[in-house]
């Protein structure tokens, strides 16, 4: 295999130029699956990748998802899938991977140096653009991957099977049901012997990890209405219940400044901490200083590394994200907004699940705004939830991984859980019955959803590497789960 590895890096490095052209061309879609006007450009994202896949031999397809729940107006992006090589050869093993095409929102004005939706590239060759790392990177990475061993002439070593969505950061409306029913015998993604997924991150700058968990999300909205219309707040201030007043009180009640959960019975749900257990997160290569880096301050909740990534991997947490119809602009206007809607959620962790969740979180928010004694009305809702995620590292999956980050970055690889979710990772493991990976690019200090949000050119194209050479180490390792 290493003459053959030898010239796909080769190739890689060859095309390095061409391959961040792409993802500057990937970057300028401004594919945000949260803004309904954004809508086309997710769909044009889409297109994208499938021109990009097509124009090197392989058979794709864009399956349509059909209208999104709760706003039958839109019709979700389609779930672009994909064959390479095109005609299946049967000699060798099937991998299946996943991505997300869509990105979250992002303005200039919300902070950013440059401008979010054109790659800009600094001297120490940081890509700066919305969805760099999250996730156009790792799925150009699969792209580049295919491109580079044509390049090379170093023949393909596995069957590749793709399914790259536009709805990740909005729940992956419509997802679940397709994976299912494509996975089917007789169906496009029935013969996976493997799945891999390149969605996350490194826990610092310099050690590549193999991931194993995922939390899972409850996204919730409390929404809080009294009077017809927004109001003076001369003129009305002192004399009506006033729905902002009492979505802060409420919103205050969920979580401590400790980042302790405050809604009764949701600490009970959490699978107990072994003593074998804590062992692990005094090995993992973490330091304070990684996670300050990555902060952008010395913020952190926790003194210690072992307790900081238990807060991220093994605890749920609960994070206030906005409110819907508060004056949010600069200035000083004197409003009293008639109808706000917070929003919040909590990410959950073995063994919670999302209907006990909900059942805690409804009468909770229930009681608090009752002890309100306001006139305003409440409706608090789940907006989309997705169930954690913990695998075994000890199958060949991971063992031709680690392999590949050996061969690519000259270090063996921790094996980390992640804060984060990707829902799809628990439907792809029950729908195949298949080992699924999570084989980061990116790095810990990339500010995926923030401002700023970067892929290290070293990264993207070592991840490339990586990537391909995941694929050969996969096609011989030696494998009877
Ligand atoms: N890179 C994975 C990621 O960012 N996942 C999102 C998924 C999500 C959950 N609810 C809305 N989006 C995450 O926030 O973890
Ligand atoms: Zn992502
Ligand atoms: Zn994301």
């Amino acid at each position: 295999m290493a003459p053959q590895l030898d010239a796909y890096f080769k190739s890689v490095d060859d095309l390095s130029s061409n391959f961040v052209e792409r993802l500057s061309q990937a970057v300028a879609i401004p594919s945000i699956s949260a803004e309904d006007e954004r809508r086309p450009d997710v769909v044009k994202m889409g297109h994208f990748l499938k021109k990009q896949l097509e124009d090197l031999g392989a058979h794709m397809e864009a399956r349509e998802l059909g209208q999104q729940p709760h706003k039958e107006h839109l019709t979700l992006p389609p779930a672009i899938i994909g064959r390479y090589p095109a005609k299946k050869d049967e000699s060798k093993r099937t991998v299946l991977v996943y991505g997300h095409y869509d990105v979250q929102p992002a303005n200039l004005s919300d902070g950013w140096n440059t401008e979010p939706f054109k790659l800009t590239v600094d001297e120490q060759g940081r890509m700066y653009g919305r969805g760099s790392t999250d996730d156009k990177g790792p799925v150009l990475g699969w792209v580049n991957a295919i491109e580079a061993h044509q390049k090379a002439g170093v023949e393909f070593p596995v069957n590749l099977l793709m399914c790259f969505e536009g709805m990740e950061e909005y729940g992956s409306e419509g997802l679940d049901d397709f994976i299912i029913q494509e996975c089917k015998p007789g169906k496009f993604f029935e013969d996976a012997d493997v799945c891999c997924i390149s969605d996350n991150y490194w826990l610092g700058t310099k050690k590549p990890c193999l991931t194993y968990g995922l939390r899972g999300c409850s996204y919730y909205s409390i929404e809080i209405s009294g009077p017809g219309q927004d109001l003076h707040s001369g003129v009305y201030g002192g004399t009506a219940h006033e729905p902002m007043t009492d979505l802060v009180r409420v919103m205050a009640s969920l979580v401590d400044e400790e980042g302790n959960i405050l809604i009764p019975g949701i600490k009970e749900l959490v699978a107990p901490v072994t003593e074998e257990e804590k062992e692990v997160y005094k090995n993992i290569d973490f330091t304070m200083d990684n996670l300050y880096e990555s902060l952008g301050s010395k913020t952190g909740l926790f003194e210690s590394k072992e307790r900081t990534l238990m807060g991220r991997w093994r605890f749920p947490s609960l994070s206030l994200h906005g409110v819907e119809g508060a004056f949010s602009a600069p200035g000083a206007k004197t409003v009293i907004p008639a109808k706000v809607t917070g929003k919040f959620s909590i990410r959950t962790v073995p063994n919670m699940e999302p209907a006990d969740v909900d059942e805690l979180v409804f009468k909770y928010v229930n009681d608090v705004f009752a002890k309100l004694k306001t006139k305003n009305k409440l409706n608090v809702s789940l907006q989309h939830a997705g169930k954690w995620w913990v695998a075994s590292p000890n199958h060949p999956n991971f063992t031709a991984a680690a392999k590949a980050v050996e061969r690519v970055w000259g270090v063996k690889p921790d094996l980390t859980r992640e804060g984060g979710s990707i829902p799809v990772t628990l439907t792809f493991e029950q729908a195949t019955g298949k080992n699924v990976l999570l084989l980061p690019m990116g790095s810990s200090t990339d500010a995926a959803h923030s401002i700023n949000e970067k892929l290290d050119k070293r990264n993207y194209i070592e991840g490339t590497k990586l990537l391909g050479s995941y694929l050969h180490y996969i096609a011989e390792e030696p494998m009877d789960q």
